[in-house]
């Protein structure tokens, strides 16, 4: 395993300590979580007693396939603790997500919970947001014109997400853009900016949602930010 897959693996292991008896937990989507998901299902075999609301349909397969009790948000009354991975995070707790595209279902979920938490390696923590490109949920119809005015905020570049050389569809049926700004100024103006725009579903940008980070390093170490 490599230095960056076992700083994954520790921060994963060390948010499972933050699940007691009987949480709602908020499971969050991509490779870092993965850990937490592992070290969550050891701790359901040892006998913990809690269930989950998965962030998406890759981390719903993840749960039931590690006998991890699923519930959907419509189901439960608030969640205690959310943990998810980011693709940037700042000092301030600012996150850019969605670099597996499911932001729209992530925010949902981080806004319902208690308590948001984040694990990260140190390869995410980044001074200011941008450099990792904003990704961007649209509806697909006329998504060309939303590309557009996105490109009118001061984007070097707007990219329609593909994969295996079809075009990338969320869980919930919309295309992801993703938009290249380099560096982003004021991120609460440009979230703003984003979500007035006709079209556009959901915005990367968690701002003033997180309560906390756990940031691990390659050489063992783990920071906690709030
Ligand atoms: O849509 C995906 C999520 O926002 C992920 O939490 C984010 O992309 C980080 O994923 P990873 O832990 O795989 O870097």
């Amino acid at each position: 395993m490599s230095s960056n897959e076992q700083a994954k693996q520790l921060v994963g292991r060390k948010a499972a300590e933050l699940v007691k008896p009987n949480m709602t937990i908020g499971i969050g989507t991509g490779s870092t979580v993965y850990w937490f998901i592992l070290a969550l299902a050891e701790k359901i075999k040892n006998g913990l007693n809690c269930k989950g609301v998965p962030t998406s349909i890759a981390t719903k397969n993840l749960m039931q396939q590690h006998k991890i009790p699923v519930s959907e948000l419509n189901d439960v009354e608030f969640i205690d603790l959310t943990i998810d991975g980011a693709d940037e995070i700042t000092h301030q707790l600012q996150l850019i997500k969605g670099g597996g595209g499911a932001l729209l279902q992530e925010k949902m979920v981080a806004a319902n919970s208690k308590q948001f938490i984040i694990i990260a390696d140190e390869h995410k923590y980044v001074s200011k947001l941008g450099k990792f490109p904003l990704p961007v949920e649209v509806v697909p119809y006329g998504w060309k014109q939303t590309k557009h005015k996105i490109e009118h905020l001061g984007c070097t570049k707007v990219e329609l997400r593909e994969r295996d050389g079809q075009i990338f569809i969320t869980d919930h049926g919309h295309y992801i853009l993703d938009c290249y700004f380099n560096q982003i100024e004021d991120p609460t103006s440009l979230h703003f900016q984003l979500k007035n725009i006709p079209g556009l579903v959901e915005v990367g940008l968690f701002l003033g949602m997180a309560n906390g980070a756990f940031i691990s390093y390659s050489n063992g170490e783990i920071r906690y930010l709030s």
